[in-house]
């Protein structure tokens, strides 16, 4: 049975002060029995993940953690790169590989994406990795054997017992930051295209394991009918996961019901 997953990407916002109080006011706000069923996660830039980590391991809190980015290197000459052993040190259990975000602006391909994942697994950190279509793949109906692809291509060379910890994040890009999400039947399509394929590649067993986010413009509003999905296991978050009341009230949602 594979638990919900919401996941707060913050990008690039909040200093370690700002995300002090933000991590705060979720694990607060959010009553125990919710984190039951649902977990939850923020993925704050680096130079917040050791206040983050301080307070979640001293107050014991449930919120999980995670970073934005990994080098696909260990250690050495890599200027301006953080690698997964730092990371690991740092208690993260998540990071985000092949946003499109950094596809399209750090012109990341897939070869260094699966490069990232593969480092990420290497020092039991799960990739969350994310694939997804642009606009004018969607309008000339490719959006299926496009995703499907980035996922073979991101996931290369893993062994199929590590592709049970991957988290795959279906985030069509014209629906990111736009206000413009996907219809859950939309998202539905193309999660459990990824299903099949995890199905195909690695088994029936591995694929139900996998969880499947959708990630675009992800609200308390619209959580709740995109989790019914079958193949839908969560979200991943971005403009919304900056607002603790919001995030919470949609992680609540994606446990099943609103906050008392
Ligand atoms: O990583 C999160 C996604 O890019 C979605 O961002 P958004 O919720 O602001 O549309």
């Amino acid at each position: 049975m594979r638990q919900v997953f919401i996941a707060g990407n913050w990008k690039m916002n909040l200093n370690h002060l700002e995300a002090i109080a933000l991590v705060q006011k979720i694990a607060f706000s959010l009553p125990e029995k919710y984190f039951a069923k649902v977990e939850v996660a923020v993925l704050p830039p680096f130079t917040d993940i050791r206040s983050i980590q301080t307070m979640v391991d001293g107050d014991k809190l449930k919120v999980r953690y995670g970073a934005q980015d990994v080098s696909r290197y260990d250690s050495g000459a890599y200027t301006g790169e953080v690698s997964a052993p730092m990371l690991a040190k740092l208690g993260c259990s998540y990071v985000t590989v092949g946003h499109s975000e950094r596809r399209e602006y750090h012109a990341e391909t897939d070869e260094l994406v699966n490069a990232k994942v593969k480092a990420a697994l290497k020092h039991d950190i799960a990739p969350i990795l994310c694939v997804g279509e642009k606009l004018d793949v969607r309008e000339a109906g490719n959006h299926v054997e496009y995703t499907t692809d980035q996922l073979i291509a991101g996931l290369k060379g893993c062994k199929t017992d590590q592709v049970s910890k991957v988290v795959v994040a279906y985030e069509p890009v014209w629906a990111i930051g736009t206000g413009r999400v996907a219809t859950p039947q939309d998202a539905q399509e193309v999660c459990g295209a990824i299903r099949a394929k995890l199905a195909e590649k690695y088994g029936q067993e591995i694929a139900e394991q996998v969880r499947i986010l959708y990630g675009g413009s992800v609200k308390s509003g619209n959580i709740g009918d995109l989790v019914k999905q079958d193949d839908i296991d969560g979200a991943l978050v971005g403009g919304a996961s900056l607002d603790a009341e919001e995030f919470t009230k949609l992680s609540a949602m994606a446990a099943g019901g609103p906050l008392p």
